[in-house]
């Protein structure tokens, strides 16, 4: 298999089985999985980078069309992906995680 952060994301993805989701995080540091979702926050140092880090997100998000749920504030960055269409968590889920990992650590 090819790097989770360069697999396409695609139309019609299956929501994955629990075990699956929490395997695959073991290799995305930060993100944990609550059973419907999965989720992620970052610590900076002011409300500036946490309004940059929300909107590289936000970007990253726009031009792959798979779109998280964000809040942000002075110093943090929380964001949470899971794939309506599916009902759950999906492979494109993991992918954006580990794209946001390459781009904003
Ligand atoms: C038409 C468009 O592809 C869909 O609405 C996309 C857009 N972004 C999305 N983002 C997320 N997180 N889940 C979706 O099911 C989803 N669907």
């Amino acid at each position: 298999m090819s790097e989770l952060a360069q697999q396409k994301i695609v139309d019609g993805a299956a929501a994955l089985e629990g075990a699956e989701i929490r395997k695959m995080l073991a290799d995305l540091p930060g993100w944990e999985f609550d059973g419907k979702a999965i989720r992620r926050e970052w610590k900076l140092k002011n409300f500036k980078q946490a309004a940059q880090l929300a909107n590289l997100v936000a970007w990253q998000a726009e031009a792959a069309n798979h779109h998280p749920d964000i809040t942000f504030g002075w110093g943090q960055v929380s964001v949470l992906f899971t794939t309506h269409s599916a009902g759950g968590v999906t492979l494109n889920d993991l992918v954006m995680a580990a794209r946001l990992n390459r781009a904003a650590d």
